[in-house]
């Protein structure tokens, strides 16, 4: 098992001893665990690694167990942070912790999807569950905290952590429940080790820490239940516990992955789009493709291989990314989203790559209605859960310099002025109309937003007067309904930089109106 999750780039650090977990993991199928605090309404793709390694374990017949921390949220770890969290509202930490919840869930059923998929069988598989620490940690009694799992843990090791560390040099210090934090994480550990067997955590790098204080603990707690008397049991490695800690990922040029226009790569499918997130996997670099299949999928190494063979020969076709970002899409979003969204790009592209289909467009426009906010509520086009990314946008945002607003309120640039920024470096792109060749009518062509922004008309860009096609850097494309703007209002619908637009038209109106009423 050690062996599997080292070929495929799991193995960072190994807490209890490299060979000893290897040999315990060959001899008896222990449990482990992998933790998630819900401090936000959804995981992200930084998740998944540990997580990955998780699932490998169990398709190997490990019972496996992903924790996630009602109870350790409220205190809140201060692993690899430099300033501690602001304290959530009960509200959000409810929601937070109900999605994410439902979150580790959906993850498991596709898990189990591919694991058969890619020839595993359930009958091999491991157990696998989903606790909240809450539910055990809520009945805690302090004094017997303190007395037991308190007085096993040592105040230099806890004080030598960097987080501490960093925090006391700085002068922002640290309060005694963030300090605490590990003395909790241990408790579930031991928890889980007496009652279901789990020997092994997992985690990111920044909680190798944890894991080790938590290991510290669980021996301490083992001798104080069955007498020092015990103590040769509790030296032997079959017992005893192990932690494993993920590398943090980055990418081949150094940027920290996992971010998309500074924003995190979340899972949640009402946060990112299927489309999306397989795009954001599609722009994975060559470099970077083949370390990424082997983390985020369950493909076999030598069919990887044979790709990165086929990638190689001609990487333009980016074979590797398209089942790179179909395989994390079915693992998020489950099969069906997966295809829809491997479809909506293929087809995208499938002219050509220096083209865009226009049947591809026909095919979004008509699978995602107009009435974007038939579900009743406002809705909100950044968040739309639509597998093709087609957002719908009023018609009067298009108007004689307004490509940098556009780009703002299709979710390409951050702000107005980045999409200046986006333009004038000639990172903006859009389809021609009309643009296809004799040989080719629906591929139609791509070219820089003009640098001219300000003597540009967006309208001229229209596709059968219904649609904009535009795109940031080399992949990112948006598809841009455009309606009229009192339906836009009528349906309560928004986009990024309305309200603004609104008030900045309203007194630009009256300024102009008024020497005429004179
Ligand atoms: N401390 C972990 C989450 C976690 C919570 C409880 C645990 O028992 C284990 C892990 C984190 O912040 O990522």
């Amino acid at each position: 098992m050690l062996a599997v999750l080292e070929e495929r780039g799991f193995v960072k650090d190994i807490a209890g001893g490299h060979k000893a977990l290897d040999w315990v993991l060959t001899r008896k199928r222990i449990g482990a665990y992998v933790g998630v605090d819900p401090t936000a309404p959804s995981l992200h793709v930084g998740h998944l690694v540990p997580l990955m390694a998780l699932y490998w374990m169990h398709l190997h017949g490990f019972n496996t167990v992903t924790l996630f921390g009602g109870g350790t949220v409220q205190i809140g770890d201060p692993s690899g942070r430099t300033s501690a969290r602001t304290r959530q509202g009960a509200d959000t930490q409810a929601t937070n912790i109900e999605s994410i919840q439902a979150q580790l869930q959906k993850l498991w059923v596709h898990v189990k999807c591919l694991g058969i998929k890619h020839n595993f069988t359930l009958q091999t598989s491991g157990g696998q569950k989903v606790l909240d620490n809450r539910s055990w940690l809520r009945n805690l009694n302090a004094v017997d905290l303190m007395r037991d799992l308190g007085s096993g843990m040592r105040l230099g090791t806890m004080l030598s952590r960097d987080s501490v560390k960093t925090r006391q040099e700085s002068g922002d210090g640290m309060a005694i429940s963030e300090f605490c934090y590990p003395l909790f994480q241990a408790y579930d550990w031991w928890h889980m080790y007496s009652e279901k067997g789990i020997q092994l955590q997992l985690g990111g790098s920044d909680q190798y820490g944890n894991i080790c204080a938590g290991m510290d603990a669980v021996s301490h707690m083992r001798k104080i239940h069955r007498g020092e008397s015990d103590k040769q049991v509790d030296d032997d490695l079959l017992t005893a516990t192990y932690g494993l800690t993920t590398p943090l990922l980055t990418t081949a040029s150094g940027e920290k992955f996992g971010k998309s226009a500074g924003n995190a790569v979340w899972l949640d499918q009402n946060m990112m789009s299927s489309f999306d997130l397989y795009q954001y996997f599609l722009r994975t670099s060559d470099d970077d493709v083949e370390r990424y299949l082997k983390l985020f999928t369950f493909i076999p190494l030598n069919y990887i291989y044979l790709v990165m063979e086929q990638q190689r020969k001609d990487a333009s076709k980016r074979v590797a990314q398209h089942l790179l970002a179909k395989e994390v899409v079915e693992l998020a979003h489950g099969a069906a989203e997966a295809k829809k969204a491997e479809i909506a790009h293929k087809e995208a592209f499938s002219d050509g790559t220096h083209t865009f289909s226009h049947r591809a467009l026909r095919k979004a426009l008509a699978d995602t209605p107009s009435e974007g906010a038939s579900t009743g509520g406002p809705s909100d086009n950044s968040k739309s859960d639509h597998t093709n990314n087609v957002v719908t946008l009023p018609d009067t945002l298009l108007h004689m310099g307004s490509f940098p607003r556009i780009l703002h309120a299709a979710g390409l640039a951050a702000s107005k002025s980045e999409g200046h920024r986006l333009i004038s470096s000639k990172g903006a792109y859009i389809v021609l109309p009309n643009s296809g060749s004799l040989e080719n009518p629906h591929g139609l062509k791509w070219e820089p937003i003009p640098a001219t922004v300000s003597t540009t008309d967006p309208n001229h860009y229209l596709i059968d007067w219904e649609a904009l096609v535009i795109r940031s850097g080399k992949s990112k494309i948006q598809i841009c309904r455009i309606v009229d703007e009192q339906l836009f209002e009528a349906e309560n619908m928004t986009c990024p930089g309305w309200e603004e637009f609104k008030i900045w038209r309203d007194t630009g109106a009256k300024t102009k109106v008024s020497p005429q009423e004179k």
